[in-house]
């Protein structure tokens, strides 16, 4: 039975699904990082929110680890590389809390426009300071979105319910959605010039990471008002800070800060400021989405395979994983197989599908057929980190579907290069289950792929299969099933032997010391 640990204060109905679904569960939020790698190798899956903090140092120590789920957007608190090395997938829940975390975003405009939580405080201390806090219409004024996703339309919906004017700067928001949105897509030199507030929401990255700072703050409308309920690290505090002492920004709302948890900060205190603890996403419905959604998205993977919202492999939905699996051990077993023949380092591989496999996600079927292939190179590849293994060897990698009659109903087709070497190898799956090997090196054979073969490739000669027989007799090896094949007559011929225990390296001396043998190798699946 998989078994998962909770780690962050996550919705209990997780604990539910989880426990419903079949799947042991530890509730233990407030882990620190230390109990957390002491823990982690008795896991296959993790459910965090954004206090666990998954280092390298943690992924070393998760053996058994399959799957990270994180209840909610930013996956900023994982090391997605350092997971994705590992074989962890990596996965999300991208619209739970996009509504929750877009009115947090919309509260924090209008309690800067009217000063509440000042004037909040200052009422509950019995001062009736009438006079102090004279506020702005939202009514009219232009709000500039930076970063148009699912939180930014959203807000930029409500802005326009508002009678707010919205330009929004975002590269990859196209025009037409833009006009769907109701919204100005313009450049951030012109949001800057235009906006009385500014919200932020995009992600933590290289381009975004203080695109609000000391010069694009200075171009700026004097008196403009700042939101930010995305990512501390994406306004420069320091930069804000003297923006907003010097009068030119007017107010400023943070929910999310450069260092968290955030117990002290240079913007603590001042009276412009308003903030909260990293709040956007804190309401009971979003909490319940994202911790039902993350759940039951572990669950799946742990449980059939299904992958969904993965941010480092490819997605496999429910009703595709019982079809793909089949597949993936097909694709799986050829590439290990080219793994085990291949001496040199592989230059590149080609995938090719064909009939009904042509039809199918392809890309996890590349992927199995990768991992299988880079297996013998290291024992933690898996079809999560193949890819990657296979940019960092500089392998070529190509895949292709192809719309074109079949001899079999489905058919997979594997080619490495290494060296001057090509080989291929082909499958197909008989009764639409079983892996069967139905081409080696252009010879056509029909192999089940056994846990031991051996793979005899020799000049085709009267006698060799009884040569063969007999050398595997002598030495005790019972044969289980022997698959032959031929170039031509008097060509080369291939023997794959399925053989019912190991065979030690000095008995496959003996057989390469057969007359007419090529090439000798034993290969397990
Ligand atoms: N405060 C919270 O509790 C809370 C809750 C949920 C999400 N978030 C954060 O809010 C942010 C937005 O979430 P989302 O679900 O809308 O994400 P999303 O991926 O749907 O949208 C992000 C948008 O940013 C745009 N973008 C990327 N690079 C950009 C750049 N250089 N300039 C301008 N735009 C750029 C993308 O094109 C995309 O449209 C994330 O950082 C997420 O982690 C915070
Ligand atoms: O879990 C939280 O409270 C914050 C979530 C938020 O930052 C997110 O990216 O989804």
């Amino acid at each position: 039975m998989p078994k998962v640990l909770i780690s962050d204060a996550l919705s209990e109905r997780a604990v539910d699904i989880f426990r419903e679904r079949g799947i042991e569960v530890d509730y233990k939020p407030g882990m620190k990082a230390d109990e957390l790698i002491a823990v982690i190798a008795n896991y296959d899956g993790l459910a965090i929110r954004s206090a666990t903090k998954v280092t390298e140092a943690v992924l070393e120590q998760a053996g058994g680890l399959k799957v990270i789920g994180r209840a909610g957007i930013g996956v900023d608190n994982v090391d997605v590389p350092a997971a994705t090395k590992k074989g962890v997938v990596v996965m999300n829940t991208p619209f739970g809390n996009s509504i929750t975390t877009a009115e947090h975003a919309i509260s924090l405009m209008m309690a800067l426009a009217r000063q509440i939580p000042m004037a909040n405080a200052s009422t509950h201390a019995g001062k009736w300071e009438k006079n102090r806090f004279m506020g702005v219409e939202l009514f009219g004024k232009v709000l500039g979105v930076i970063g148009c996703g699912n939180i930014g339309a959203i807000v930029a919906d409500r802005a326009l319910g508002l009678k707010m004017k919205v330009v929004a700067f975002d590269p990859f928001l196209t025009e037409d959605r833009a006009q769907d949105l109701g919204v100005e897509k313009v450049e951030l030199d012109e949001l800057l010039a235009r906006a009385d507030f500014i919200t932020l929401h995009t992600p933590l990255v290289d381009s975004t990471r203080n695109i609000l700072n000391a010069d694009t703050l200075a171009k700026t409308k004097p008196g403009v008002r700042i939101v930010n309920c995305a990512r501390g690290g994406l306004v420069d505090e320091a930069a804000l800070k003297a923006a907003l002492e010097s009068g030119h920004v007017a107010g400023a709302a943070l929910d999310v800060f450069e260092a968290e948890p955030a117990k002290e900060n240079a913007l603590f205190g001042m009276d412009n400021v308003v903030v909260t603890p990293h709040l956007g996403a804190s309401t009971s419905e979003a909490q319940e989405n994202v911790a039902l959604q993350v759940a039951e998205q572990m669950a799946d993977y742990l449980l059939t395979g299904a992958i969904s919202n993965a941010v480092n492999v490819p997605s496999v939905s429910a009703e595709e994983a019982p079809r793909l699996k089949p597949y993936m051990l097909l694709a799986e077993q050829l590439g290990s197989m080219l793994g085990q023949l291949t001496v040199e380092g592989i230059g590149s591989v080609t995938v090719e599908l064909e009939g009904l496999a042509a039809q199918l996600n392809s890309k996890p079927i590349l992927a199995a057929a990768l991992a299988g292939l880079m297996k013998p190179i290291s024992d933690s590849v898996n079809m999560v980190n193949a890819p990657t293994f296979a940019r960092q060897r500089d392998i070529a990698v190509s895949l292709t579907a192809h719309d074109r009659d079949c001899d079999y109903q489905t058919l997979i087709r594997v080619t490495t290069t290494d060296g001057s070497q090509t080989r291929t190898v082909a499958g197909t799956l008989f009764g639409g289950r079983q892996p069967r090997l139905v081409e080696v090196r252009g010879i056509k054979m029909e192999a089940d792929f056994g846990t031991h073969m051996l793979y005899v490739r020799n000049r085709d000669e009267p006698g060799f299969i009884g040569k063969l027989g007999g050398a595997l007799g002598e030495a005790g090896i019972n044969i289980a099933s022997f698959y032959l094949g031929r170039t031509e007559k008097g060509g080369v011929a291939l023997s794959l032997v399925d053989v019912d225990a190991k065979i030690d390296d000095a008995i496959l001396q003996r057989i390469r010391a057969l007359p007419g043998v090529i090439r000798v190798e034993l290969l397990s699946f």
